[in-house]
């Protein structure tokens, strides 16, 4: 279905409560399903939390995850040491597109059974369940950091734990530290050291807590790119969010300061308010980010002004290519963008135009980082509900702010 976005004004002051971190969640479930004594609050409502909900309880044969790329990688592993159960993973066209080499070779060197039921190095692949002795493995760690998660979760269960060797340079770090802090909570030790992480095998019951999931930043983006487009003493509340986060993505709040936007806390509140104009140029290095990179490329565009992002080399193996999908859609807007395989340049602002559509490539951030652009332009917003993958009630929140939506 699409959506168009009439030309929209926001309330002044508004509130939305999001749920809960779609990677945390993810991460925190398939901990759940290894030690079934935790419970869990704020989960995500995300299409790819409820698939990995799902997948974990699932008896079936063959495992459907359709987009869900952390699901995907995260069950690699999980199913691998399923002792005596066989299992198909399998996913949409675009998941069967999405590399998933690296994983299986490390979970082969670890002694897991995988073999490619397609093409050689992509899904789907049949997993045949067995105890695995090996605890050494080394990886290249810098296409996806899912992979490196994927192993650290399931490390605990192992015989003698892990120790992974991280060969060349590390990508998306924090969310590698993301699923360590998750494990220390939970009671595994770890280390990380250089490029060795180490996690102890654990044999005892652990103690049994009730683990709350922070709300989700990269959900977050889009009201600092809401803010950075609207008046000056606009502000957005939204909850519930911790300053010292475990996700990444909460350095938006420092890149927005250069958007003239700042974000304070209130307890769990998080209030993102317009200070003042945006400040020339940005130049901006997401590695540790990559998900946040479409929100800040759209609202650098709204505004006029030029940004240079880098370190988007992984944006190219995600929901579609990301760095393709951004300069065919903001060229549609009249934009001047330039890319290479890891990175963005982008001129040109958003002037009036006749209704634009934007193509979102079975991609929800493409919807929501496009969105904002209503405070602008008009917009239609095609196959809208993909949003659904991280953030199912988008629209709704969106309409509750003011923007006029026409399903
Ligand atoms: O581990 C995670 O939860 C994620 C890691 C990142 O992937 P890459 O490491 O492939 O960049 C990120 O883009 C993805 O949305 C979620
Ligand atoms: C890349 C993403 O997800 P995944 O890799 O889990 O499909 C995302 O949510 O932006």
């Amino acid at each position: 279905m699409h959506f168009t976005l009439q030309k929209s004004n926001i309330a002044k002051q508004s509130s939305i409560q999001i749920t809960g971190s779609k990677s945390e969640s993810n991460r925190l479930l398939l901990l759940q399903a290894l030690y079934p004594d935790f419970k869990l609050e704020n989960v995500s409502n995300s299409d790819d939390s409820n698939l990995m909900t799902n997948a974990l309880s699932s008896s079936e044969t063959v495992v459907d995850i359709h987009h869900a790329g952390t699901a995907m990688r995260f069950l690699t592993a999980y199913f691998s040491i399923q002792e005596g159960r066989e299992t198909v993973l399998t996913g949409s066209k675009r998941m069967k597109e999405r590399p998933i080499k690296i994983l299986v070779e490390a979970l082969q060197a670890l002694g897991a059974e995988i073999s490619y039921v397609e093409n050689e190095g992509f899904p789907p692949i049949k997993i045949k369940g067995k105890k695995l002795l090996k605890n050494k493995v080394s990886l290249n760690a810098n296409v996806s950091s899912q992979y490196i998660s994927a192993l650290l979760l399931i490390a605990s269960k192992l015989e003698n734990g892990i120790e992974l060797t991280l060969e060349g340079e590390i990508t998306s770090v924090p969310y590698i530290k993301m699923t360590l802090a998750l494990l220390d909570e939970i009671g595994v030790d770890s280390t990380f050291e250089g490029h060795v992480i180490t996690v102890q095998p654990n044999t005892e019951k652990l103690t049994p807590k009730t683990l709350t999931v922070e709300s989700d930043w990269s959900s977050a983006s889009y009201y600092f790119s809401i803010v950075a487009l609207s008046d000056i003493g606009t502000e957005v509340t939204i909850s519930s969010y911790k300053e010292n986060s475990l996700q990444g993505d909460s350095a938006l709040i420092e890149i927005y300061k250069n958007f003239g936007v700042s974000a304070t806390f209130n307890g769990n509140a998080l209030t993102i308010k317009k200070e003042r104009e945006d400040e020339g140029r940005l130049h901006l290095d997401l590695r540790n980010a990559p998900d946040i990179a479409q929100t800040i490329a759209v609202s650098c565009f709204a505004l006029g002004m030029p940004c240079y992002l880098t370190g988007l080399h992984t944006l190219k193996i995600k929901e579609t290519d990301r760095l393709v999908a951004l300069k065919t859609e903001i060229e549609k807007l009249g934009g001047e963008v330039r890319i290479t395989d890891d990175s963005l340049h982008l001129k040109g602002s958003c002037e009036p135009k006749p209704l634009v559509s934007i193509a979102t490539y079975n991609d929800h951030r493409m919807a929501m980082a496009f969105a904002p652009l209503a405070l602008k332009v008009p917009i239609v917003i095609e196959d809208a509900m993909v949003v659904s993958k991280s953030y199912p009630t988008f629209w709704e929140d969106l309409e509750t702010l003011g923007f006029e939506i026409t399903k």
